[in-house]
């Protein structure tokens, strides 16, 4: 059997025992290893600033790590730029808002093709993210900036899907977003698993990031301190109390017969 640390070939983005931080300051990722298989959610939760968001930045080819090995489809893609790393299949959404507000709808959504030649495919992506978040049509000759946050999130999710990724890096897409957007987005993230994409997702909103997601991570210090699937890691009394707002029962709670 594969070790922990050795690719195993069978998912679409593998980080084998990355190390990794910025410019001469200590590490932030210390040995993690996480890996996406196709069209599956896996969802990397855990304290502020345990390096989430870290993963992701190495993921596409933002900051390269110090050590450790990155595959993407099975092939090296260590050293990938950001550029390269798009071309291979792995599209980056950011934390906040990154729409142009003062471009419509459609121009935010056609800037996500600007790798993409044909005209037929930008074409055919057109089409298909129309389809698969209403909104964007609906709004579709509309100025992004007068979208509501958790309208514009889904220009973002729809740019982020005009190159075919293979995998879509999510960076916190819940953050700011009233109750009924946010469940509008973790809807929008499963729609883009039936479509065939993965995600590799990183949620403060750990519950439901977790009621969405087939695989989960549990990061502390750099590395993953637990995973598997979603549903085990919600049942998880160690992930209880931390993360999920899971309360424990006080030992002596009265009860209705008292
Ligand atoms: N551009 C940067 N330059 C220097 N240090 C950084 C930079 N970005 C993040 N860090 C540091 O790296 C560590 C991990 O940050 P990261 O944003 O990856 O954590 P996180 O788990 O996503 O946290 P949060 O949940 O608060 O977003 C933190 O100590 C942070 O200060």
């Amino acid at each position: 059997m594969a070790s922990e640390q050795q690719p195993s070939g069978n998912h679409l983005l593998e980080l084998v025992d990355i190390e990794a931080g910025y410019g001469r300051a200590a590490l932030v990722l210390r040995g993690l290893t996480v890996r996406v298989p196709p069209a599956r959610v896996v969802c990397l939760v855990g304290p502020n600033g345990a390096g989430k968001s870290t993963v992701l930045k190495v993921a596409s080819g933002m900051l390269t790590p110090r050590s450790g090995r990155i595959l993407v489809g099975g092939q090296e893609a260590t050293r990938y730029t950001p550029r390269r790393m798009l071309s291979a299949g792995l599209s980056h959404v950011l934390q906040g808002h990154s729409v142009f507000k003062e471009l419509s709808v459609a121009e935010n959504v056609r800037l996500g093709a600007y790798t993409v030649t044909s005209k037929a495919d930008i074409a055919e992506r057109v089409d298909f993210v129309k389809n698969l978040f209403p909104v964007v049509a609906e709004r579709w000759n509309s100025l992004a900036g007068a979208l509501s946050g958790g309208q514009q999130k889904q220009v973002e999710f729809a740019r982020s899907l005009m190159v075919s990724p293979r995998v879509v890096l999510l960076d916190e897409p819940s953050m700011g977003l009233d109750p009924r957007a946010t469940e509008t987005v973790f809807e929008q993230i499963a729609r883009m698993r039936s479509a065939g994409t993965a995600v590799l997702l990183v949620e403060q909103n750990a519950r439901r990031a977790l009621e969405t997601a087939d695989l989960g991570c549990v990061l502390d210090l750099g590395r993953v301190h637990i995973s598997g699937p979603a549903t085990e890691l919600l049942a998880d009394p160690r992930l209880g109390e931390l993360y999920l707002g899971n309360r424990r029962a006080a030992p002596h709670a009265p009860t209705v017969t008292d």
